[in-house]
C-alpha cells in the first residue's frame, strides 16, 4: 500500500510507526513544581559538543506542566526486565505508584536516576520547540550513569522486544 503525504492519517501514520522500532526510556523530573516521569520512546542524540539529545513529549500529557516547570530531566535507558515499569510510565497510574515499584537515585540536578537502568542521562532542558502535538526538548547532559549491562529494550510492533549479544 502506498500513500502521499497529503492523505496519510494519523491511524496509517501510527501502522507505520510501529515498524520503526524504538528503545525505550523512562523520562523523570524532580524540582519545585514536583516529581513526575513517563515512558518514552521518542528520544534521540542531537550533538556531542555540547552534548545534547532530544525528547518529544505530548502536551496534553498530566506530567507535561511539571517537566515545563522544573526544566531538568533525566533519561533513563531500559533493559529487558523492565517491562513491566514501562508499562506502569506509560499507563494513567498516579505518579506515587509509579516511583515506588523501583529504587532512585540522584546524579546532579535531582532528576530521579533509575538504579538498574542501562544508562541514565542527566540533563538541563536548554530549548524546546513546538510539533503538531508535542514539544520536542532539547537537553543538554551534565551528568552521566552507565549501568553494568548492555542489554536494551526495543518497542517494535507494539510489544517489547529484549535486545542482546547474540549467544
Ligand atoms: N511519541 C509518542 O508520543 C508515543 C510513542 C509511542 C507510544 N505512544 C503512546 O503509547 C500508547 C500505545 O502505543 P502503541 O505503539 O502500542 O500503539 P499506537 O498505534 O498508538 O502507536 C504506534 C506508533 O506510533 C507512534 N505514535 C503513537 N502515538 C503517537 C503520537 N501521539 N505522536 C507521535 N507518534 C505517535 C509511536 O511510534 C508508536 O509506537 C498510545 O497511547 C500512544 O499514543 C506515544
Ligand atoms: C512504549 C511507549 C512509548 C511512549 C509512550 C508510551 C509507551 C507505552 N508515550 C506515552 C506516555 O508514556 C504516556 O502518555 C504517559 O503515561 C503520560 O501519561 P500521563 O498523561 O502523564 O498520565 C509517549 N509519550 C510521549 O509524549 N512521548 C513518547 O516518546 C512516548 N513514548
Amino acid at each position: 500500500m502506498q500513500a502521499t503525504a497529503a492523505a496519510v492519517t494519523r491511524a496509517e501514520f501510527r501502522d507505520a510507526m510501529a515498524r520503526l522500532g524504538a528503545a525505550v526510556h523512562i523520562v523523570t523530573t524532580d524540582g519545585p513544581a514536583g516529581r513526575a516521569g513517563f515512558t518514552a520512546s521518542a528520544v534521540c542524540s542531537v550533538s556531542d559538543e555540547p552534548p545534547t539529545l532530544l525528547v518529544c513529549l505530548n502536551r496534553s500529557a498530566s506530567v507535561y506542566p511539571t517537566f515545563q516547570a522544573n526544566g531538568v530531566l533525566c533519561v533513563n535507558v531500559l533493559a529487558p526486565d523492565h517491562q513491566a515499569l514501562s508499562t506502569l510510565f506509560g499507563g494513567k497510574t498516579p505518579m506515587d505508584e509509579r516511583f515506588a515499584a523501583a529504587q532512585w537515585h540522584r546524579l546532579e540536578t535531582g532528576a530521579p536516576r533509575l538504579h538498574d537502568a542501562v544508562v541514565s542521562f542527566d540533563c538541563r532542558v536548554q530549548r524546546h520547540s513546538a510539533m503538531g502535538t508535542h514539544d520536542v526538548l532539547f537537553c543538554e547532559v551534565v551528568a552521566l550513569s552507565m549501568g553494568e549491562a548492555a542489554q536494551g529494550l526495543i518497542y517494535f510492533d507494539r510489544r517489547y522486544h529484549a535486545l542482546g549479544p547474540a549467544l
